[in-house]
């Protein structure tokens, strides 16, 4: 059983927990969601974070994007303020505005000038290869369309930290199989490092650098595990099935043991 996982101390962590501890409540209503979680994500490392239903993977990355705080240990992004990056399963996208003027939105609140603005968007937008869509609006797109401008959106913060919570989940397999591949290259182009929620094995398998397995509640590593399948990959391989084959065994043997 592995219940840390750590960097080697040369490198200073792009994401460092240590000892993390989550209670909600108080009293007889408490719920411990994390339990003394000390992880570390290498500067442009892909991790992939799995686990069963409500095991404390969103409250994890809640806690690194600093929307909310610890009740014991420390979490700690390297970089200045804003370091990390949020996308969930759902775009937000604000509906009103244009696919241009949503990618805008984080420029603005960065206080950037309007030229270098409307040429950050223009170059955000082929990023994700969205190029000629930057007028519509969001119910004009496709759900994968939509991901790739919350995608556009997000880089605009400019963070060296992308945390996503299952972004591709409501996808079919076809759009979600095109988008991680644009992950994959937009990931290693920008060096970004990645902290990736998902609750479907074999895309922790195509995705990671490296899978972690959340016990069920109170969340804690009980398994850690390197893919060092060279990239690119492709979901339906038989190296990335059999990676997920193992990290499904484990996950069934947690899910068994909690009777759910
Ligand atoms: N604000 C809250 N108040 C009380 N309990 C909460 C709160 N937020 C989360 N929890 C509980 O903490 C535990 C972890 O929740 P969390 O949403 O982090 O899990 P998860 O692994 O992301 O779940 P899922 O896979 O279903 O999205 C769950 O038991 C949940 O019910």
């Amino acid at each position: 059983m592995t219940s840390t996982t750590t960097t080697p101390s040369s490198v200073t962590p792009a994401v460092a927990l240590d000892g993390v501890t989550k209670v909600y409540g108080r009293g007889a209503q408490a719920v411990l969601a994390l339990d003394g979680v000390s992880l570390d994500v290498a500067p442009g490392e892909f991790v992939c974070l799995v686990g069963a239903s409500g095991c404390g993977k969103s409250t994890l990355l809640n806690l690194v994007a600093g929307l909310d705080r610890p009740s014991g240990g420390q979490v700690r992004v390297a970089g200045s303020e804003q370091s990390a990056g949020l996308m969930f399963q759902e775009p937000a996208l604000f509906p009103w505005l244009t696919v241009a003027a949503n990618v805008e939105l984080p420029l603005r609140l960065r206080g950037l000038p309007r030229a270098e603005r409307k040429e950050r968007v223009a170059e955000l937008l082929r990023t994700v290869h969205l190029g000629e869509f930057g007028g519509r609006r969001p119910h004009e797109l496709s759900g994968g369309m939509r991901q790739r401008v919350a995608l556009a959106r997000t880089l605009a913060l400019d963070t060296p930290v992308l945390l996503m919570d299952e972004p591709f989940g409501a996808l079919d397999a076809m759009t979600r199989d095109i988008l991680h591949d644009e992950l994959e290259r937009i990931w290693s182009e920008r060096q970004l490092s990645v902290l990736f929620v998902t609750h479907n094995v074999r895309e922790a398998a195509r995705l990671a650098d490296r899978i972690i397995l959340l016990s069920s509640r109170p969340g804690r590593i009980i398994y850690s595990t390197r893919v060092d399948i060279p990239r690119p990959r492709r979901i339906d391989s038989a190296e990335v099935a059999a990676i997920a084959a193992e990290v499904t065994d484990r996950l069934r043997t947690e899910v068994g043991r909690h009777g759910q």
